[in-house]
């Protein structure tokens, strides 16, 4: 761990820094494809994406939304705004214009999307909460572009080939006419059984991770949203030993002073988790039904 956090003492850490501070409009001038990280190719990480305004906005919003608003899961609650995603399609409701607001941004400035991006989940984590891996469900298409809010949280991407042609849906977003209740890999929760899937005892070369900083702008697609499950860890402590964008995140170093909640233990590489963290999944549905139901 000690070489990785000397590796973050460049030169990039600088650009990084410089990076962190600069008005979001200046991502105009970058494109997409100077923020890739890692070995997975298909995967981007953009710190600042949007500013600290934009994100105190953007919780205030969260949680203003009514109580009913938020759908409690077993590790984790959620708001899902833009409609109800079934596998066939979206029953669409507007997305509200605190959303748009940055949704449109994204789709402008990734040109990743063929129309406007129509569906935004909002999760939000404890900090022993997570996500179990999974992959994001086949009505959405295939880039998701996730904002981080108030914690940084470390999110893993795992190879999956095995997991070809298995049935496997993105467990809290996609709701099926048979059954409103959770899927079979959501039931198994932080149970999450790696041999079930196929992916133990295997040697995992592109299996990579990100930490995600408050205000950051995650983006993954093709391979990295098609061959890895991606996941977050339901524990205080995230590891950051396969993190691979640490450079990008001078501002670890400096957490309490930058006003985040958090902590970092240099001697076992690991980053402590206090805050609640929130998170934007933006996506869209190709597919938009009209009409509720064909009378
Ligand atoms: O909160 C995150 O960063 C991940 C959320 C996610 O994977 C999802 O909503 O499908
Ligand atoms: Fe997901």
């Amino acid at each position: 761990m000690e070489s990785a956090m000397e590796e973050d003492r460049t030169t990039q850490e600088t650009a990084a820094a410089a990076e962190q501070e600069r008005p979001s409009s200046s991502l105009a001038l970058r494109s997409l494809a100077d923020y890739t990280v890692g070995d997975i190719p298909t995967l981007f990480y953009v710190p600042g994406f949007i500013s600290h305004s934009e994100q105190s906005q953007l919780l205030h919003n969260i949680y203003q939304a009514p109580a009913p608003k938020w759908k409690t899961l077993k590790n984790r609650r959620l708001q899902n705004w833009g409609g109800v995603v079934h596998e066939k399609g979206l029953l669409p409701q507007a997305l509200p214009s605190w959303l748009t607001k940055i949704t449109n941004r994204i789709c402008q400035w990734s040109s990743l999307f063929p129309s406007a991006i129509n569906h935004v989940l909002i999760n939000e984590y404890h900090p022993n909460q997570g996500i179990m891996p999974h992959q994001d469900g086949p009505a959405y298409y295939p880039v998701v572009a996730i904002i981080s809010l108030a914690s940084p949280v470390v999110i893993d991407f795992t190879p999956h080939q095995r997991l070809k042609g298995k049935e496997h849906t993105d467990p809290q977003s996609v709701q099926s006419n048979k059954s409103q209740g959770p899927t079979k890999m959501e039931s198994n929760g932080s149970d999450y059984d790696p041999h079930e899937l196929g992916v133990a005892n295997e040697p995992d070369p592109a299996s990579s991770s990100l930490l995600l900083m408050p205000c950051s702008l995650l983006i993954f697609k093709d391979q990295a949203y098609t061959d890895y499950l991606h996941g977050i860890q339901d524990s205080e402590l995230h590891n950051l030993d396969k993190v691979t964008n640490m450079s990008l995140c001078p501002k670890l170093k400096h957490l309490n002073s930058e006003g985040i909640q958090g902590s970092v233990d240099e001697q076992s590489g690991t980053f402590c988790r206090t805050a609640t963290r929130a998170s934007l999944t933006c996506r869209l549905v190709l597919k938009v039904h009209k009409k509720l139901f064909k009378i």
